[in-house]
């Protein structure tokens, strides 16, 4: 048999539209389809246990997907470094193949690899496949990277349209006789105790699914998503994040399929009409997820560093844990926080309105540091995304690149008011807000408020917020 090609897939856990499969494959050669669980390479961030949970899943719907096409996937643990040697080595593979990802310490380990295989003889091949739009080619016109979100948009608009996805992988010749760790033996999965009840009654992982929930989205909800997504209560946005996260769809065929199905429709009609507007507001959302990644790769550091300096002097309260466990579990007695958090714990997974209220209740009304949310958020959340979570913290707590004031403090009993005013959605994940269990409030809403507007006076009166870092 002739020398193999090494897929080794990470963040891109489909065969769809996946480049660097396609580019083995078309090579002809035989593939070995590689996947590392690297808990070892220096500065990745371990995953989280939702995180863990759905790629034990998703990984199995990989190798599914990989059999109906004849390829097997094989699976190591180890330091990426160590494990790509040694299956060069076993297998005499002339190429290996990934798709890119973003973040500092994944990029340092990639290119690593890339010089010690080149220096090495072997072919190293990386593609775009997780982003739209690569984070060094959309910046300003003074070749600067964007700091705010509407003209990175524009920006991205004026670019040319993405790609179309790929063309089906549908047959492939396997490299055989690989070894492979069991993925049971990986522990991915919870047991004692095995808390992921709700979890697999909520989801699905795995490329099927992700296609089949996007073509469901744009035919049922497309036409209300400007109108109802903000809603918690309704079923109205695509549910399709932990989809993205683990790459079981590309942006790529989330773009392409949302403007050929409204492409397909009459605009004459007001449901047409309606359903353009959620197209553009939906693909919108898709843009926040490239701009999250945008600053990902130009500020590392915003995973764990205030991008606002002056936040490093804010007086931040000390997180009791008594405290952070009422907001972890939903019993701070602020029925719209509880329903969010409890819905987190529940399934996974969180309607954007409601992490919005949380984090801002989180961050102000118990004045506790961002970054005691965002290590939460990683660690229950299926869609848990290195760029996104961090971005979006910073965000609700000021100290981002592109923030809401510090000031502006979400009332979550005006905006349970206005977004869920029949109170279905705390009534659903909070039956026991009637309940003499049900616990008063944590803290005073108003007092609270005060509070924080007092501590942040206290950072911002004497100098500027700061550029910036
Ligand atoms: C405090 C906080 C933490 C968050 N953490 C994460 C996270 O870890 N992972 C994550 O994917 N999203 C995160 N978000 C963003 C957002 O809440 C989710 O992407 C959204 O709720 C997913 O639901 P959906 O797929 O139905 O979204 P839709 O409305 O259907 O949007 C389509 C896609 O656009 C992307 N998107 C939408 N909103 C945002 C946003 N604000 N930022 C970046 N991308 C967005 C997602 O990939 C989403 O699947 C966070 C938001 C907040 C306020």
């Amino acid at each position: 048999m002739s020398a193999p090609s090494i897929v080794w897939f990470r963040d891109d856990l489909r065969v769809a539209d996946n480049p660097a499969l396609h580019e083995a494959a078309q090579r002809g050669e035989p593939i070995v389809c590689l996947y590392i669980l690297d808990d070892a390479s220096s500065g990745l961030r371990p995953l989280g246990g939702a995180a863990r949970w759905w790629l034990h899943h998703s990984l199995e719907a990989l190798a599914s997907s990989l059999r109906d096409i004849g390829l097997e996937l094989t699976l190591r643990r180890g330091a990426a470094a160590d494990v790509i040697d040694s299956v060069v080595t076993e297998t005499g593979a002339k190429a290996v193949f990934w798709n890119r990802r973003y973040g500092e310490a994944e990029r340092n380990v990639d290119a690593g690899i890339k010089s010690s295989l080149r220096a090495a003889g072997v072919e190293a091949r990386s593609t775009q496949a997780s982003l739209l739009f690569e984070p060094w080619t959309v910046l300003t016109g003074q070749g600067a990277p964007y700091r705010v979100f509407t003209p990175f948009y524009r920006s991205c608009l004026a670019e040319p349209e993405p790609r179309h996805p790929l063309p089906v992988v549908d047959e492939a010749t396997l490299f055989a006789g690989v070894t492979s760790d069991a993925l049971d033996d990986w522990s991915l999965l919870p047991t004692a105790p095995d808390w992921a009840g709700g979890l697999r009654e909520a989801w699905t992982p795995g490329e099927t699914t992700a296609l089949e929930r996007l073509r469901a989205f744009l035919s049922d909800e497309l036409s209300s998503y400007v109108a109802e997504q903000d809603l918690p209560a309704q079923d109205a946005t695509s549910g399709l994040s932990p989809y993205l996260r683990w790459g079981e769809i590309s942006p790529f065929q989330v773009w392409h399929e949302t403007r050929s199905y409204v492409a397909s429709l009459d605009r004459r009609t007001s449901e047409g009409t309606r359903a353009a507007e959620g197209a553009s507001a939906f693909l919108r959302q898709l843009v926040w997820r490239e701009f999250s990644y945008h600053l990902l790769f130009h500020w590392p550091q915003i995973t764990h560093a205030n991008m606002r300096p002056a936040f490093d002097d804010f007086p931040w309260a000390e997180p009791s844990p008594v405290v952070m466990e009422a907001w972890q579990m939903g019993r701070t007695g602020v029925p719209l926080v509880d329903a969010g958090m409890r819905e987190l714990w529940q399934t996974g997974i969180m309607h954007n309105r409601v992490r919005m209220v949380v984090a801002s209740f989180l961050v102000k009304n118990l004045r506790i540091d961002w970054r005691e949310g965002e290590r939460w958020f990683w660690d229950t959340l299926v869609d848990a995304d290195p760029a996104a979570n961090a971005v979006n913290w910073q965000w609700v707590a000021g100290s981002g690149v592109d923030a809401a004031p510090y000031f502006r403090v979400f009332n979550p009993e005006l905006q349970a008011t206005k977004f869920d005013p029949a109170r279905e959605y705390i009534r659903r994940f909070v039956p026991d807000i009637d309940a003499e269990t049900y616990p008063p409030p944590l803290v005073d809403l108003k007092e609270s408020r005060k509070a924080a507007l007092d501590a942040y006076a206290s950072i911002s009166k004497d100098r500027a917020l700061g550029e910036p870092g």
